[in-house]
């Protein structure tokens, strides 16, 4: 699904008789004509997300949703970088490596509307298994404990038993 501005620029009906200017300006163009009109889209969080091949490429930084197709050649940090983000809240990623200004002015060639928050997964947390108290568990613990009385007796025992012996010899 695209921006209505976008679905004009990209239907290939220029009515002007000029050929189709390449995909990146049209993805300018577009994103241009939505913010000039003040009306960003608001996409799903899986709508977003089914965009992750590198000729149709979204992200998701900061609640903001950009279209990074055009940029994935020109992106200076790679194009797999940008794929390895699809389908999450990039935020964090996005701000761990410490983009520069210029970069950040950038972003708005690609912006092309908001994420609708309660659409994003929450994050699962790794909740460790609650230890069920089972019977397996305690017989297991009592035959240690016995050991470790038993062992040193057994040792002691033995030890005398060898003395003995070797002391009637
Ligand atoms: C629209 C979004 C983005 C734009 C416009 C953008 C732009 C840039 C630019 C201009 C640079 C060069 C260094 C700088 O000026 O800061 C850069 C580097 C880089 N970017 Fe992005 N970036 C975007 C998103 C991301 C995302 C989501 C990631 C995910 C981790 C990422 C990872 C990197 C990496 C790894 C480098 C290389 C850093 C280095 O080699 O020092 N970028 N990006």
């Amino acid at each position: 699904m695209v921006g209505t501005a976008e679905r004009t620029a990209s239907g290939g009906s220029y009515n002007c008789g000029l050929p189709a200017p390449p995909i990146s300006e049209r993805v300018q163009i577009a994103a241009l004509a939505s913010d000039m009109a003040g009306e960003k889209k608001v996409f799903g969080f899986e709508e977003v997300a089914s965009h992750n091949v590198t000729k149709d490429c979204w992200i998701i930084i900061a609640g903001k949703v950009y279209d990074v197709t055009p940029f994935m050649d020109e992106h200076p940090g790679g194009d797999e970088v940008l794929l390895a983000v699809t389908g999450k809240d990039a935020t964090n990623d996005f701000e761990d490596i410490g983009h520069s200004e210029s970069a950040r002015e950038m972003m708005d060639k690609y912006h092309i509307g908001e994420i609708d928050a309660s659409t994003i997964p929450v994050k699962r947390t790794h909740v460790t298994p609650q230890q069920v108290p089972g019977n397996q568990d305690k017989g297991a613990d009592a035959l240690i404990k016995i050991l470790q009385f038993l062992v040193p007796i057994l040792i002691l025992g033995l030890a005398f038993a060898i003395r003995q012996y070797t002391k009637s010899e």
